[in-house]
């Protein structure tokens, strides 16, 4: 249909649009994700919508991301630890790549106190975000893998990115070599494991994202008894233990014989408002090992001396301060202070006829819209009320119909969110 000389001269001018291009091939792996990572879509939404109504009061009750100030027991212990480099005494430079041992020590101890996990079995590092990539590197692109669904998008994301996960299926919206594992209000948000394929590597969140529900110790012995019967690897993310209310796991190695099937992998992020401060840790036991018997706990200690030069010195020393006896109930106080927020938002959405599940165990709730569109919520709550959540869909399929708000804005914020949306959705 068209001459060649057509076809040249357009290729010509969208290669003159492009300006140069280098001949290295994109990573195919990265073509697979679909849209921008959920969370930085969420920040663009956020900004439109503030430009568009520049007067709006926008709350913002969408990205998981802490608001009460760290308490001063901890943040001068950081400020020491700065001021300390700026002398010959106190100065220091690159430390283990696995974290300060005082610190592994003081998670070992007051974490996992009684549960068996030994200091060098903690990995310190810069957040969870970081450890669950080092783990994709460590597990590599041959892994199948299963999450719950929905589930904390950046299992899956990195499970793209490294190549596990195969094709998406547009009619699914899944990709085919994940196994998403079905959690919702009819099986008490924890999956059907009877039904569910083996996987090498399950991704298991508990207290969840999004769902806010927290597993319970027989849920989390079934799963432990799962993956050890199919020689299967949990990675178990207990980002949000320290909201749990009720005689829930705060670890998977409260469960027997979980040492030898599980890697956990926690946050000071929640538990300590250190989103920015950045500073979580990974448990790999002694005891997992690979099936040829090699122990996983050496490769990863591999992965973060390659592709880790350790935690912040300074977050660190934050990190030693949360978990002195002070500084620990200092921060429980913030924590009680979300959990009131978490109940505000409950009783807004509960005192409109909606089904409200989480929020007790976790700092956010999980708010069914049946038959509706979890986007088309999202727009509707951002539009009129001025409130960000975030959408269920992005957590996964199984989100569909459902939207997550967040626990972690000011009091003030709460309670003006809970008067909009009254109005609003009565
Ligand atoms: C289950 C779970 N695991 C790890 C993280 C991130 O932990 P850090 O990297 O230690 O801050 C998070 C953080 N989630 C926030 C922030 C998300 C983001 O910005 O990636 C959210 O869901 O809104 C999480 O929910």
């Amino acid at each position: 249909l068209y001459s060649s000389r057509v076809i040249c001269s357009v290729a010509l001018e969208h290669k003159a649009r492009l300006g140069h291009c280098t001949k290295v091939p994109r990573n195919v792996n990265m073509e697979s994700l679909k849209n921008g990572y959920l969370f930085p879509e969420i920040s663009i939404r956020e900004a439109e919508h503030a430009e568009k109504y520049p007067h709006a009061k926008l709350i913002k009750l969408g990205i998981g991301d802490t608001t009460r100030p760290i308490p001063h027991i901890i943040t001068s212990a950081m400020a020491q630890k700065a001021l300390a480099l700026s002398t010959d005494a106190g100065y220091t430079g690159y430390g283990d790549e696995q974290g300060n041992k005082d610190l592994r020590e003081a998670i070992a101890n007051v974490v996992y106190k009684d549960k068996g996990v030994e200091w060098d079995e903690v990995f310190v590092s810069d957040g969870a975000q970081g450890d669950i990539s080092r783990l994709q590197m460590l597990l590599g692109s041959g892994m199948t893998i299963a999450v719950q669904d929905p589930t904390f998008p950046a299992y899956v994301d990195s499970s793209i990115i490294v190549g596990q996960a195969g094709k998406f299926q547009e009619e699914t919206g899944k990709f085919q070599n994940i196994v998403y594992m079905r959690c919702c209000p009819w099986n008490d948000f924890f999956p059907d494991l009877a039904t569910t394929p083996r996987t090498d590597v399950i991704f298991f969140c508990s207290p969840n994202n999004p769902t806010g529900t927290a597993a319970s110790r027989p849920q989390l012995e079934r799963l432990v008894e799962f993956a050890k019967a199919n020689g299967s690897i949990i990675v178990h993310d207990s980002a949000y233990a320290s909201y749990i209310s009720d005689d829930s796991p705060r670890s998977i190695f409260e469960i027997p014989g979980a040492k030898e099937v599980a890697i956990e992998i926690s946050s000071f992020s929640k538990f300590a408002g250190f989103t920015g401060v950045r500073l979580g840790w990974a448990v790999v036991p002694k005891e997992l090992k690979y099936s040829n018997g090699f122990p996983v706990r050496k490769d990863f200690n591999r992965i973060m001396c390659t592709c880790f030069n350790g935690a912040s010195s300074i977050s660190q020393a934050g990190g030693l301060a949360c978990l002195s006896a002070d500084g620990y109930q200092a921060l429980c106080r913030s924590i009680d202070y979300y959990h009131e927020n978490a109940d505000i938002i409950i009783d807004a959405f509960t005192s409109l006829g909606l089904k409200v599940y989480g929020g007790k165990n976790a700092p956010y709730a999980w708010v069914q819209f049946p038959g509706r569109s979890s986007w088309e919520v999202f727009n509707e709550i951002l539009e009129r009320a001025h409130v960000v959540t975030v959408p269920g869909a992005g957590f996964g399929p199984g989100g569909e119909g459902y939207i997550r708000v967040s626990a972690f804005g000011s009091r003030e914020c709460m309670l003006e969110a809970s008067r909009r949306l009254k109005s609003l959705l009565k």
